[in-house]
Protein backbone atom coordinates (compact mmCIF):
# COMPACT_ATOMS: atom_id res chain seq x y z
CA UNK A 1 0.00 0.00 0.00
CA UNK A 2 2.83 2.44 0.20
CA UNK A 3 2.41 5.22 -2.24
CA UNK A 4 -1.13 5.07 -2.64
CA UNK A 5 -4.36 4.38 -0.07
CA UNK A 6 -7.57 3.18 -0.29
CA UNK A 7 -10.52 5.45 0.07
CA UNK A 8 -13.65 4.60 2.08
CA UNK A 9 -15.08 2.85 -0.84
CA UNK A 10 -12.50 1.01 -1.57
CA UNK A 11 -10.42 2.72 -4.36
CA UNK A 12 -6.80 3.53 -4.45
CA UNK A 13 -6.08 7.21 -4.11
CA UNK A 14 -2.82 8.90 -5.45
CA UNK A 15 -2.80 10.54 -2.01
CA UNK A 16 -0.09 12.77 -1.93
CA UNK A 17 -2.14 15.97 -3.26
CA UNK A 18 -4.87 15.59 -0.42
CA UNK A 19 -2.28 15.23 2.53
CA UNK A 20 -2.66 18.40 4.57
CA UNK A 21 0.42 20.33 6.13
CA UNK A 22 -1.38 19.29 9.77
CA UNK A 23 -0.60 15.51 8.69
CA UNK A 24 2.70 16.02 7.49
CA UNK A 25 3.81 17.77 11.09
CA UNK A 26 2.03 15.01 12.81
CA UNK A 27 3.92 12.39 10.76
CA UNK A 28 6.89 14.52 11.94
CA UNK A 29 6.41 14.97 15.33
CA UNK A 30 5.41 10.65 15.09
CA UNK A 31 8.64 9.84 13.92
CA UNK A 32 10.14 12.21 16.86
CA UNK A 33 8.04 9.89 19.42
CA UNK A 34 8.85 6.56 17.45
CA UNK A 35 12.90 7.51 17.89
CA UNK A 36 12.10 7.39 21.74
CA UNK A 37 11.35 4.10 21.54
CA UNK A 38 13.22 0.84 22.39
CA UNK A 39 14.35 -1.32 19.80
CA UNK A 40 14.14 -4.77 19.01
CA UNK A 41 12.11 -7.46 18.21
CA UNK A 42 9.62 -4.86 17.47
CA UNK A 43 9.83 -1.53 15.14
CA UNK A 44 10.21 2.07 16.47
CA UNK A 45 6.69 3.32 15.73
CA UNK A 46 5.30 7.06 16.32
CA UNK A 47 0.88 7.82 15.99
CA UNK A 48 -0.71 11.04 16.51
CA UNK A 49 -4.64 11.68 16.45
CA UNK A 50 -5.67 14.83 15.05
CA UNK A 51 -8.84 16.65 15.19
CA UNK A 52 -10.55 17.87 11.67
CA UNK A 53 -9.04 21.05 12.05
CA UNK A 54 -5.82 19.33 12.09
CA UNK A 55 -4.98 20.09 16.11
CA UNK A 56 -3.46 16.86 17.97
CA UNK A 57 -5.61 15.54 20.25
CA UNK A 58 -3.30 12.25 21.27
CA UNK A 59 -0.13 11.06 20.16
CA UNK A 60 1.73 7.81 21.48
CA UNK A 61 4.90 5.09 20.54
CA UNK A 62 5.55 2.03 20.98
CA UNK A 63 7.74 0.76 24.26
CA UNK A 64 8.93 -2.40 22.38
CA UNK A 65 8.07 -6.07 22.15
CA UNK A 66 5.02 -7.01 24.27
CA UNK A 67 4.35 -3.16 25.25
CA UNK A 68 1.10 -2.12 23.22
CA UNK A 69 1.76 -0.58 20.22
CA UNK A 70 1.90 3.04 19.12
CA UNK A 71 -2.03 3.32 18.13
CA UNK A 72 -3.08 2.08 21.23
CA UNK A 73 -0.88 3.97 22.87
CA UNK A 74 -2.05 7.08 21.76
CA UNK A 75 -5.73 5.96 21.47
CA UNK A 76 -4.91 4.90 25.80
CA UNK A 77 -3.67 8.44 26.43
CA UNK A 78 -6.31 9.84 24.60
CA UNK A 79 -9.24 8.00 26.59
CA UNK A 80 -6.80 8.48 29.58
CA UNK A 81 -7.94 12.57 29.08
CA UNK A 82 -11.45 11.88 28.36
CA UNK A 83 -10.57 12.80 25.37
CA UNK A 84 -13.25 11.68 22.20
CA UNK A 85 -11.55 10.58 19.06
CA UNK A 86 -14.91 9.87 16.83
CA UNK A 87 -13.97 10.63 13.31
CA UNK A 88 -10.26 11.32 14.16
CA UNK A 89 -7.13 11.46 11.91
CA UNK A 90 -4.98 8.42 13.45
CA UNK A 91 -1.76 9.53 11.71
CA UNK A 92 0.90 6.99 12.52
CA UNK A 93 4.58 5.90 11.47
CA UNK A 94 4.47 2.33 10.14
CA UNK A 95 0.67 0.45 8.61
CA UNK A 96 -1.24 -0.16 11.38
CA UNK A 97 -0.80 -4.42 11.68
CA UNK A 98 -3.64 -6.53 11.48
CA UNK A 99 -2.54 -9.52 13.70
CA UNK A 100 -3.46 -10.75 17.46
CA UNK A 101 0.59 -10.98 18.53
CA UNK A 102 1.08 -10.15 22.30
CA UNK A 103 -0.87 -7.28 22.23
CA UNK A 104 -4.14 -7.32 19.77
CA UNK A 105 -4.93 -5.69 16.08
CA UNK A 106 -4.32 -2.26 15.86
CA UNK A 107 -6.69 -1.99 12.75
CA UNK A 108 -9.29 -3.32 15.18
CA UNK A 109 -8.67 -0.66 17.87
CA UNK A 110 -8.52 2.26 15.90
CA UNK A 111 -11.72 0.93 13.94
CA UNK A 112 -13.83 0.48 17.56
CA UNK A 113 -12.35 3.49 18.41
CA UNK A 114 -14.27 5.38 15.57
CA UNK A 115 -10.97 7.18 13.94
CA UNK A 116 -12.13 7.85 10.34
CA UNK A 117 -8.95 8.56 8.36
CA UNK A 118 -5.51 6.86 8.75
CA UNK A 119 -2.48 8.05 7.12
CA UNK A 120 0.70 6.30 7.39
CA UNK A 121 3.97 6.53 6.26
CA UNK A 122 5.69 3.03 5.72
CA UNK A 123 4.10 -0.41 4.88
CA UNK A 124 4.51 -3.44 7.09
CA UNK A 125 6.66 -5.73 5.50
CA UNK A 126 6.05 -8.88 7.87
CA UNK A 127 4.17 -11.01 6.46
CA UNK A 128 2.38 -11.83 10.05
CA UNK A 129 1.53 -7.88 10.44
CA UNK A 130 0.69 -7.00 7.17
CA UNK A 131 -3.11 -6.44 5.55
CA UNK A 132 -3.84 -3.47 8.18
CA UNK A 133 -4.46 -0.88 5.69
CA UNK A 134 -6.63 -3.35 3.73
CA UNK A 135 -8.81 -3.70 6.86
CA UNK A 136 -9.03 -0.81 8.02
CA UNK A 137 -10.16 0.39 4.49
CA UNK A 138 -12.64 -2.60 4.08
CA UNK A 139 -14.12 -0.91 7.65
CA UNK A 140 -14.95 2.21 5.58
CA UNK A 141 -11.98 4.00 7.02
CA UNK A 142 -10.05 6.29 4.64
CA UNK A 143 -6.79 5.49 4.50
CA UNK A 144 -3.74 6.94 2.89
CA UNK A 145 -0.16 5.21 2.75
CA UNK A 146 3.22 6.57 1.98
CA UNK A 147 3.30 9.99 3.65
CA UNK A 148 7.14 10.17 4.14
CA UNK A 149 7.91 6.87 3.83
CA UNK A 150 11.47 7.23 3.14
CA UNK A 151 12.01 8.71 6.39
CA UNK A 152 9.91 5.90 8.48
CA UNK A 153 11.93 3.08 6.73
CA UNK A 154 15.34 4.53 7.44
CA UNK A 155 14.37 4.74 11.13
CA UNK A 156 13.80 1.47 10.86
CA UNK A 157 15.94 0.10 8.05
CA UNK A 158 18.30 -2.19 10.09
CA UNK A 159 14.61 -3.86 11.40
CA UNK A 160 13.67 -4.17 8.11
CA UNK A 161 16.56 -5.56 6.68
CA UNK A 162 16.66 -8.33 9.81
CA UNK A 163 12.99 -9.41 9.45
CA UNK A 164 13.61 -9.79 5.64
CA UNK A 165 16.52 -12.22 6.58
CA UNK A 166 15.19 -13.91 9.53
CA UNK A 167 18.81 -12.80 10.92
CA UNK A 168 19.94 -9.83 13.23
CA UNK A 169 21.33 -6.37 10.76
CA UNK A 170 25.35 -6.37 11.43
CA UNK A 171 27.29 -3.63 12.21
CA UNK A 172 31.07 -4.57 12.80
CA UNK A 173 33.13 -1.79 14.91
CA UNK A 174 36.44 -1.46 14.90
CA UNK A 175 38.92 0.88 16.57
CA UNK A 176 42.35 0.83 14.34
CA UNK A 177 45.57 3.09 14.27
CA UNK A 178 46.26 4.04 11.00
CA UNK A 179 48.55 1.50 10.12
CA UNK A 180 45.79 -1.17 10.61
CA UNK A 181 46.38 -2.16 14.18
CA UNK A 182 43.74 -2.85 16.77
CA UNK A 183 46.37 -3.29 19.95
CA UNK A 184 49.95 -3.39 20.39
CA UNK A 185 52.14 -6.15 20.35
CA UNK A 186 51.41 -7.14 23.80
CA UNK A 187 47.56 -6.78 23.29
CA UNK A 188 47.62 -3.16 25.22
CA UNK A 189 45.05 -1.27 22.98
CA UNK A 190 43.00 0.86 25.75
CA UNK A 191 43.35 3.50 24.26
CA UNK A 192 43.89 4.33 20.71
CA UNK A 193 41.08 6.48 19.35
CA UNK A 194 40.15 9.41 21.46
CA UNK A 195 37.28 10.41 24.16
CA UNK A 196 35.07 11.88 20.70
CA UNK A 197 35.26 8.33 18.64
CA UNK A 198 35.02 6.22 21.63
CA UNK A 199 31.50 8.19 22.76
CA UNK A 200 30.68 8.12 19.27
CA UNK A 201 30.79 4.29 19.37
CA UNK A 202 28.98 4.25 22.55
CA UNK A 203 25.95 5.57 20.26
CA UNK A 204 26.25 2.23 18.03
CA UNK A 205 26.19 0.50 21.71
CA UNK A 206 23.23 2.41 22.99
CA UNK A 207 21.32 1.76 19.68
CA UNK A 208 22.17 -1.68 19.26
CA UNK A 209 20.17 -4.68 20.42
CA UNK A 210 23.35 -6.99 21.45
CA UNK A 211 26.96 -6.37 21.64
CA UNK A 212 29.64 -8.67 20.79
CA UNK A 213 32.76 -9.84 21.46
CA UNK A 214 35.39 -13.29 21.72
CA UNK A 215 36.35 -14.34 24.80
CA UNK A 216 39.87 -13.40 23.84
CA UNK A 217 38.90 -9.38 24.30
CA UNK A 218 37.28 -10.50 27.45
CA UNK A 219 40.11 -11.88 29.23
CA UNK A 220 42.32 -9.16 27.63
CA UNK A 221 40.31 -6.01 28.09
CA UNK A 222 38.28 -6.90 30.61
CA UNK A 223 35.57 -4.69 28.98
CA UNK A 224 32.03 -3.23 30.14
CA UNK A 225 30.88 -3.37 27.00
CA UNK A 226 27.82 -0.81 28.41
CA UNK A 227 26.88 2.22 26.66
CA UNK A 228 27.66 5.83 27.95
CA UNK A 229 27.75 8.99 27.26
CA UNK A 230 30.96 11.38 27.26
CA UNK A 231 30.46 11.96 30.61
CA UNK A 232 31.00 8.08 31.36
CA UNK A 233 27.26 7.98 32.48
CA UNK A 234 25.38 5.10 31.58
CA UNK A 235 23.11 5.42 28.51
CA UNK A 236 18.91 5.03 28.79
CA UNK A 237 18.99 1.83 26.52
CA UNK A 238 21.53 -0.75 27.19
CA UNK A 239 22.43 -3.37 24.58
CA UNK A 240 22.70 -7.21 25.71
CA UNK A 241 26.35 -8.04 26.43
CA UNK A 242 27.40 -11.38 24.63
CA UNK A 243 30.82 -12.89 24.71
CA UNK A 244 31.18 -15.92 22.28
CA UNK A 245 34.04 -18.86 22.73
CA UNK A 246 34.56 -21.57 24.99
CA UNK A 247 36.71 -20.38 27.48
CA UNK A 248 35.48 -19.43 30.57
CA UNK A 249 34.03 -15.58 31.33
CA UNK A 250 36.06 -14.51 35.10
CA UNK A 251 33.18 -14.78 37.65
CA UNK A 252 34.06 -10.65 38.44
CA UNK A 253 34.58 -9.84 34.77
CA UNK A 254 33.12 -6.12 34.21
CA UNK A 255 31.06 -7.58 31.04
CA UNK A 256 28.87 -9.33 33.13
CA UNK A 257 27.66 -6.23 35.30
CA UNK A 258 25.00 -6.57 37.70
CA UNK A 259 21.71 -5.92 35.91
CA UNK A 260 20.99 -9.51 34.16
CA UNK A 261 22.20 -8.18 30.25
CA UNK A 262 25.15 -10.88 30.44
CA UNK A 263 25.54 -13.92 28.19
CA UNK A 264 27.91 -16.41 27.28
CA UNK A 265 27.73 -17.76 23.76
CA UNK A 266 30.38 -20.88 23.71
CA UNK A 267 30.22 -21.09 20.03
CA UNK A 268 32.50 -20.06 17.12
CA UNK A 269 29.90 -19.91 14.14
CA UNK A 270 28.81 -16.79 13.10
CA UNK A 271 25.25 -18.12 11.80
CA UNK A 272 24.74 -20.08 15.31
CA UNK A 273 25.64 -16.57 17.24
CA UNK A 274 23.11 -15.13 15.11
CA UNK A 275 20.32 -17.39 15.13
CA UNK A 276 20.55 -17.94 18.74
CA UNK A 277 20.64 -13.69 19.11
CA UNK A 278 17.90 -13.42 16.65
CA UNK A 279 15.60 -15.66 18.34
CA UNK A 280 16.40 -14.05 21.65
CA UNK A 281 15.22 -10.78 20.34
CA UNK A 282 17.90 -9.32 18.79
CA UNK A 283 17.29 -7.32 15.52
CA UNK A 284 20.57 -4.95 15.37
CA UNK A 285 23.77 -6.65 16.34
CA UNK A 286 27.11 -4.64 17.42
CA UNK A 287 30.45 -6.72 16.53
CA UNK A 288 33.15 -4.86 18.71
CA UNK A 289 36.04 -7.42 18.04
CA UNK A 290 38.40 -8.76 18.54
CA UNK A 291 40.24 -9.59 15.36
CA UNK A 292 39.43 -13.36 15.64
CA UNK A 293 35.44 -12.81 16.08
CA UNK A 294 35.19 -10.18 13.65
CA UNK A 295 37.35 -11.56 11.21
CA UNK A 296 34.88 -14.69 11.20
CA UNK A 297 31.36 -12.37 10.69
CA UNK A 298 33.48 -10.62 7.71
CA UNK A 299 34.84 -14.34 6.52
CA UNK A 300 30.79 -15.27 6.59
CA UNK A 301 29.20 -12.43 4.51
CA UNK A 302 27.79 -11.36 8.45
CA UNK A 303 28.40 -8.27 8.30
CA UNK A 304 26.33 -5.82 7.13
CA UNK A 305 27.61 -2.49 8.02
CA UNK A 306 31.34 -1.52 8.92
CA UNK A 307 32.28 1.19 11.40
CA UNK A 308 36.07 1.76 11.42
CA UNK A 309 37.33 4.96 13.73
CA UNK A 310 41.20 5.53 12.31
CA UNK A 311 43.32 6.99 15.00
CA UNK A 312 46.34 8.95 14.03
CA UNK A 313 48.67 6.83 15.35
CA UNK A 314 51.30 3.90 14.75
CA UNK A 315 51.69 0.46 16.33
CA UNK A 316 53.86 -0.80 14.12
CA UNK A 317 53.12 -4.59 15.14
CA UNK A 318 50.10 -5.21 17.25
CA UNK A 319 47.07 -7.35 16.56
CA UNK A 320 45.17 -6.77 13.39
CA UNK A 321 41.76 -5.42 12.47
CA UNK A 322 40.43 -9.16 11.29
CA UNK A 323 42.17 -11.75 11.53
CA UNK A 324 42.16 -15.26 9.10
CA UNK A 325 39.44 -13.53 6.23
CA UNK A 326 40.69 -16.44 3.67
CA UNK A 327 42.01 -13.84 1.26
CA UNK A 328 45.30 -14.85 0.03
CA UNK A 329 45.26 -13.48 -3.20
CA UNK A 330 43.78 -10.02 -4.86
CA UNK A 331 40.99 -11.74 -6.84
CA UNK A 332 39.90 -13.09 -3.34
CA UNK A 333 39.80 -9.52 -1.70
CA UNK A 334 36.67 -8.84 0.79
CA UNK A 335 35.23 -5.38 -1.09
CA UNK A 336 33.41 -2.80 0.53
CA UNK A 337 31.97 0.86 -0.84
CA UNK A 338 32.13 4.03 0.82
CA UNK A 339 28.27 4.38 2.75
CA UNK A 340 26.81 7.80 3.14
CA UNK A 341 24.13 7.23 5.31
CA UNK A 342 24.15 8.22 9.18
CA UNK A 343 26.15 11.18 9.08
CA UNK A 344 28.38 10.31 5.81
CA UNK A 345 31.26 7.76 5.04
CA UNK A 346 34.09 9.84 6.10
CA UNK A 347 34.23 12.18 9.42
CA UNK A 348 36.72 13.75 11.69
CA UNK A 349 35.17 12.79 15.17
CA UNK A 350 37.68 14.36 17.50
CA UNK A 351 41.26 13.38 16.55
CA UNK A 352 39.84 10.47 14.61
CA UNK A 353 38.42 9.88 11.17
CA UNK A 354 35.44 7.58 11.64
CA UNK A 355 34.63 5.48 8.12
CA UNK A 356 31.36 4.18 7.09
CA UNK A 357 31.29 1.20 4.46
CA UNK A 358 29.08 -1.40 3.60
CA UNK A 359 29.96 -4.44 1.16
CA UNK A 360 29.52 -4.49 -2.20
CA UNK A 361 26.99 -6.79 -3.50
CA UNK A 362 27.94 -10.51 -4.48
CA UNK A 363 29.34 -9.91 -8.40
CA UNK A 364 29.95 -6.23 -7.33
CA UNK A 365 33.90 -6.60 -7.74
CA UNK A 366 35.22 -3.91 -9.62
CA UNK A 367 36.76 -4.19 -12.94
CA UNK A 368 40.55 -4.02 -13.08
CA UNK A 369 42.31 -0.24 -12.82
CA UNK A 370 38.13 0.69 -11.73
CA UNK A 371 37.67 1.89 -7.84
CA UNK A 372 35.35 -0.27 -6.03
CA UNK A 373 34.30 3.24 -3.95
CA UNK A 374 32.42 6.41 -4.72
CA UNK A 375 34.13 9.70 -4.74
CA UNK A 376 35.39 9.71 -0.60
CA UNK A 377 34.25 12.86 0.64
CA UNK A 378 36.67 15.70 2.20
CA UNK A 379 35.70 15.59 5.96
CA UNK A 380 34.09 18.68 7.74
CA UNK A 381 36.71 20.03 10.36
CA UNK A 382 35.75 19.49 13.68
N1 LIG B 1 40.76 -1.68 18.96
C1 LIG B 1 39.70 -2.45 18.90
O1 LIG B 1 38.68 -2.10 18.23
C2 LIG B 1 39.67 -3.73 19.63
C3 LIG B 1 40.82 -4.31 20.08
N2 LIG B 1 40.80 -5.50 20.72
C4 LIG B 1 42.07 -6.12 21.08
O2 LIG B 1 42.15 -7.34 20.36
C5 LIG B 1 42.84 -8.31 21.13
C6 LIG B 1 42.01 -9.57 21.22
O3 LIG B 1 41.87 -10.13 19.92
P1 LIG B 1 41.41 -11.63 19.71
O4 LIG B 1 42.25 -12.52 20.56
O5 LIG B 1 41.33 -11.87 18.26
O6 LIG B 1 40.02 -11.62 20.44
P2 LIG B 1 38.54 -12.05 20.16
O7 LIG B 1 37.72 -11.17 21.03
O8 LIG B 1 38.21 -12.11 18.74
O9 LIG B 1 38.48 -13.49 20.82
C7 LIG B 1 39.01 -14.62 20.18
C8 LIG B 1 38.51 -15.86 20.89
O10 LIG B 1 37.10 -15.95 20.76
C9 LIG B 1 36.73 -17.33 20.56
N3 LIG B 1 36.11 -17.37 19.25
C10 LIG B 1 34.86 -16.90 19.00
N4 LIG B 1 34.55 -17.05 17.71
C11 LIG B 1 35.61 -17.61 17.11
C12 LIG B 1 35.87 -18.02 15.77
N5 LIG B 1 34.97 -17.88 14.80
N6 LIG B 1 37.08 -18.52 15.50
C13 LIG B 1 37.98 -18.68 16.45
N7 LIG B 1 37.78 -18.33 17.74
C14 LIG B 1 36.60 -17.80 18.07
C15 LIG B 1 37.98 -18.13 20.75
O11 LIG B 1 38.10 -18.37 22.12
P3 LIG B 1 37.72 -19.72 22.89
O12 LIG B 1 38.94 -20.57 22.88
O13 LIG B 1 37.38 -19.25 24.27
O14 LIG B 1 36.56 -20.38 22.23
C16 LIG B 1 39.06 -17.14 20.34
O15 LIG B 1 40.31 -17.42 20.91
C17 LIG B 1 43.12 -7.68 22.48
O16 LIG B 1 44.48 -7.26 22.51
C18 LIG B 1 42.19 -6.50 22.53
O17 LIG B 1 42.74 -5.45 23.30
C19 LIG B 1 39.62 -6.15 20.94
C20 LIG B 1 38.44 -5.61 20.53
C21 LIG B 1 38.37 -4.37 19.82
N1 LIG C 1 40.68 0.05 22.22
C1 LIG C 1 39.60 0.72 21.79
C2 LIG C 1 38.30 0.14 21.81
N2 LIG C 1 38.16 -1.13 22.26
C3 LIG C 1 36.89 -1.79 22.47
O1 LIG C 1 36.20 -1.26 23.58
C4 LIG C 1 36.15 -2.25 24.62
C5 LIG C 1 36.22 -1.59 25.97
O2 LIG C 1 34.93 -1.15 26.29
P1 LIG C 1 34.56 -0.52 27.70
O3 LIG C 1 35.23 -1.33 28.79
O4 LIG C 1 33.07 -0.58 27.79
O5 LIG C 1 35.06 0.89 27.70
C6 LIG C 1 37.30 -3.14 24.31
O6 LIG C 1 37.23 -4.40 24.90
C7 LIG C 1 37.20 -3.24 22.81
O7 LIG C 1 36.12 -4.05 22.41
N3 LIG C 1 37.26 0.88 21.38
C8 LIG C 1 37.39 2.17 20.95
O8 LIG C 1 36.42 2.82 20.55
N4 LIG C 1 38.63 2.73 20.96
C9 LIG C 1 39.73 2.07 21.35
O9 LIG C 1 40.83 2.65 21.32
Amino acid sequence: MTGAGRDAGGTVAAGAEERSAAERSAMALGLDLARKGVRGANPLVGAVILDSAGAVLSSGFHRGAGTPHAEADALANAAARGVDVTGATMVVTLEPCNHTGRTGPCSQAIIKAGISRVVYAAADSTAEAAGGAAALADAGITVHGGLMAAESADLNHRWIRAAQEKRPFVTVKTAQSLDGRTAAEDGTSQWITGTAARADGHLIRSRADAVVVGTGTVLADNPRLTARNAEGEDAGQQPLRVAVGHRPVPADAAVRGTDGRFLQLPQHDPAEICRELYGRGVRHLMIEGGATVAGAFLRAGLADELVAYVAPVLLGAGTPVFANLGVHTIADASRWRWDESDGGAARLVGTDLRLRLVPLPAGGIPAAGESPTTELPTPEQP
